[in-house]
């Protein structure tokens, strides 16, 4: 079965595979307690879990698709790891689904895989381990497609740690049950970490009646998936190309909608800019561009302005 599958249900199922073990990882720098911070920029952190996850999860696709392009939000990194972050599983679960149509003739080379292996990491420093997630997103030419997102520290009922939720365009999603957000209240998901004036303005153009303030981009879709929140707004530069395109494609096969803050979709291909200028808008259930129209023009107009 699996040998004959075609290349995006094994990418996903190896995809799987190795978010679970990343999110072993993450748990077991965490466990230590030697986090090894590192300071990237201003309010953006790195850790060893970061470097750690990133290395498994780039050496075990890079060498099960070694033509299909990766890029990780670490940079390059020491691709030589030990066998126990080699992964070589693919989730069987998965490839036991058809591929869609639309699907099973893309070739290696059109896509591009999109790591960002600790989501939330200034989260993670400060305690807020609900909030981490790792994402591996796939694209096609400009779209995303397929997405993974994994939460290392979700207690399952059984009481194993980490929960790991796909979506394919085309096929669905799994790994959650979905919920609709309350009828009668509007729920805004945002960031805890990165607000400013505009994007603060952009807040208050909603008539909201409850703001989270939560980190990661993963984890606020899971919010929209799970009921919890309406919108995602993010109104400033910030996130990057690796924090949206897993959890688009995964929000977008479940029906939801992921933009810029203007209603556009951002282009995943290779050669784009990392930075997702023009900030982020994201529902589920929702009429999106009624959403776009509510944000000020001025915030609109000044967010993206280089
Ligand atoms: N100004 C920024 N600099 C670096 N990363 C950012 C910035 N803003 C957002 N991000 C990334 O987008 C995620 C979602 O942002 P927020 O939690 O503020 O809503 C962050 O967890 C972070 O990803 P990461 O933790 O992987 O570095
Ligand atoms: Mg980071
Ligand atoms: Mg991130
Ligand atoms: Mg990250």
């Amino acid at each position: 079965m699996a040998a004959t599958s075609p290349v995006i249900m094994r990418v996903m199922a190896s995809s799987i595979s190795t978010a679970k073990r990343a999110g072993g990882i993450i748990r077991d720098v965490l466990k230590k307690g030697d986090l090894g911070i590192v300071d990237k920029g201003k309010n953006d952190p790195q850790t060893e879990a970061d470097r750690s996850a990133q290395r498994c999860i780039i050496a075990s696709l890079a060498n099960k698709f070694p033509t299909v392009k990766i890029i990780g939000e670490e940079g390059g990194s020491d691709l030589n790891v030990c066998d126990d972050w080699l992964v070589n599983e693919l989730d069987e679960g998965f490839l036991q689904q058809s591929c869609p149509t639309e699907w099973k003739d893309v070739k290696p080379e059109d896509f591009v895989i999109w790591v960002d292996p600790l989501d939330g990491t200034a989260e993670y420093t400060q305690g807020h381990v609900e909030h981490v997630t790792v994402l591996i997103g796939i694209a096609v030419k400009d779209a995303a497609v397929g997405g993974i997102i994994h939460q290392p520290f979700y207690k399952q009922p059984d009481g194993e740690m980490g929960r790991t939720i796909w979506g394919l365009k085309g096929l669905g999603t799994g790994g959650f049950t979905a919920v609709p957000a309350p009828a009668g209240q509007f729920i805004i998901t945002t960031t805890r970490s990165h607000s400013n004036a505009l994007h603060q303005q952009a807040l208050n153009a909603f008539a909201s009646t409850e703001v989270l303030k939560v980190g990661g981009a993963g984890f606020k879709v899971l919010q929209l998936l799970e009921g919890k929140a309406h919108a995602y707004v993010f109104a400033t530069p910030g996130c990057k190309k690796w924090d949206t395109c897993a959890p688009e494609a995964v929000l977008e096969a479940q029906g939801g909608c992921l933009t810029n803050i203007n209603g556009e979709h951002y282009a995943y291909n290779a050669d784009v800019e990392h930075v997702n200028r023009q900030g982020v808008l994201a529902s589920l259930g929702q009429n999106h561009a009624a959403l776009v129209e509510k944000i000020p023009a001025e915030v609109r107009a000044a967010v993206g302005a280089k």
